[in-house]
C-alpha cells in the first residue's frame, strides 16, 4: 500500500500503530475539552444501505457548500466505486487498489472491500493529519463529508469502521448521517427494520446521528415523521396491513421500545435530486456538532480517563514485581529453586 494520495499530492507513509494513533487522538479530545472543539469541522460520516443517495447527497452537498463561503472536505472510503461524482480530497482507491487486494488474497467482493478498509484503517493517522492541517490552515474547514461503502455492514460491523469511526470522534467533533430510501420505506416493516439498524449503529457508535429520508422529490418523508412522534399513527398503519403474524405482534412490540430511539434523533427530509431540505440537513448537523461536545465528549474522555488509569496501574504492578525481584535478588535469596542456597527449602521438597 502507497501512502495517502491528498488533493493529488502523495503523502510519505510514516507507519505508526494504533497506540500511537490512540495518543495523537488523545491529545486532540483533551483539546477539543478545552474549548478548541467547535472551532474545528464537524466530520460528518454517511451511512445508508446500498443504493439510499448516499454518494448523490455528497455530490448536492458539495454543489450546495460551493455556492456558500463554507468550506468542505470530502474523504471516499468506498474503494470498489467507480465514480466520485463529488471531488475527494482523500480517495481510498489512490491508496489501495481494490481488484488487485481481491486477486492477491483470493477474495469474493465482500472481502476484498473489507480488506482494503483494513489496510486503509491501519494509516488513517495520516488522514487524520492531512484533516488537521487543512482545519488549521487559513482557509479553514467548516465540515468534512466521509462516504462509506454501499455494503453498509463492511463499515458499521468491521474492526476498522470502528477503528476509522473512533480516529475521528477523537479528533473532531463527529456525527452520523444515516441516508433512507423514503420510497422504499413507506412499509411499516421496510420502515421498522431500518430504524433497528439506525439504532443498532446508534448504540454502537454512541455518536449523535441525524436520519435524512432521502428522495423527498419521489415520496414524501411526512409519513416517517408522523411514525417518529406519534406511536398510535404507527400501530395505525400496521393496522391498516393486517398482519396478525408473529412479525406484525413484533412490530408493535418494536414500536414502543423505539419510541425512546426516535426522542434522541434529529430527522429530516431531504432530496439530493433537486436540492430540498439541504439547508435544514445543515442545520442539523450543527446541532449534532453541538450535541457531540455536550454529551459525547464527556463520555469520551471519561473512557480515555478509565484507559490511561488501567494502563497506569498496570505499570505500576510491572514496576512493583521488578522491585521485588530486585530485592530478593540483593538480598541474596536466589530465584531459582533447585540452585545453591535456595530460597525454597529443596529439603522439604519431598
Ligand atoms: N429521485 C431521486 N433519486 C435519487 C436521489 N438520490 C439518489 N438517487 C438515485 O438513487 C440511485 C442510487 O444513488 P447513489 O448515490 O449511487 O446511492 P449510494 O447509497 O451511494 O449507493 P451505493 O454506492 O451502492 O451505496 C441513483 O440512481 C441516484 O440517481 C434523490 O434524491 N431523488
Amino acid at each position: 500500500m502507497s501512502g495517502f494520495a491528498a488533493e493529488g499530492g502523495e503523502v510519505e507513509a510514516t507507519g505508526g500503530d494504533e497506540a500511537d494513533h490512540a495518543g495523537v487522538a488523545g491529545e486532540a479530545a483533551a483539546a477539543a475539552g478545552e474549548g478548541a472543539a467547535r472551532r474545528k469541522p464537524v466530520v460528518c460520516i454517511v451511512l445508508g444501505m446500498a443504493g439510499s443517495g448516499k454518494t448523490t447527497l455528497l455530490q448536492r452537498i458539495n454543489l450546495q457548500m460551493n455556492s456558500s463561503d463554507k468550506q468542505g472536505y470530502y474523504i471516499n472510503l468506498d474503494p470498489a466505486v467507480t465514480q466520485v461524482p463529488f471531488g475527494a480530497n482523500i480517495d481510498i482507491r489512490d491508496t489501495v487498489n481494490y481488484k488487485e487486494v481481491m486477486a492477491q488474497y483470493g477474495l469474493g467482493p465482500n472481502g476484498g472491500i473489507m480488506t482494503s478498509l483494513n489496510l486503509f484503517a491501519t494509516r488513517f493517522d495520516q488522514v487524520i493529519g492531512l484533516m488537521e492541517a487543512r482545519s488549521d490552515s487559513a482557509e479553514g474547514l467548516d465540515y468534512v463529508f466521509v462516504d462509506t461503502p454501499g455494503q453498509i455492514e463492511v463499515f458499521t460491523w468491521s474492526a476498522s469502521g470502528q477503528i476509522i469511526t473512533e480516529s475521528l470522534a477523537s479528533a473532531f467533533p463527529t456525527c452520523l448521517i444515516y441516508v433512507i430510501d423514503t420510497p422504499r420505506t413507506t412499509s411499516p416493516t421496510t420502515f421498522m427494520s431500518n430504524m433497528l439498524y439506525a439504532c443498532s449503529i446508534l448504540y454502537r457508535t454512541r455518536l449523535p446521528m441525524v436520519l435524512a429520508f432521502n428522495k423527498s422529490d419521489v415520496t414524501s418523508p411526512d409519513f416517517a415523521a408522523e411514525w417518529m412522534s406519534d406511536f398510535e399513527k404507527f400501530q395505525e398503519a400496521l393496522d391498516e396491513t393486517a398482519d396478525e403474524s408473529y412479525m406484525g405482534s413484533l412490530n408493535r412490540s418494536l414500536s414502543l421500545v423505539l419510541d425512546e430511539f426516535y426522542s434522541t434523533l434529529k430527522h429530516v427530509g431531504v432530496s439530493a435530486a433537486t436540492g430540498e431540505g439541504i439547508d435544514q440537513l445543515f442545520q442539523s448537523l450543527d446541532a449534532a456538532g453541538d450535541e457531540f461536545i455536550r454529551d459525547y465528549l464527556p463520555d469520551l474522555q471519561a473512557r480515555m480517563a478509565a484507559v490511561a488509569a488501567r494502563t497506569q496501574a498496570a505499570k505500576e504492578r510491572e514496576m512493583t514485581k521488578l522491585m521485588a525481584d530486585v530485592a530478593v535478588t540483593r538480598g541474596d535469596k536466589p530465584l531459582r529453586e533447585g540452585g545453591e542456597g535456595d530460597a525454597m527449602d529443596s529439603s522439604n521438597s519431598g
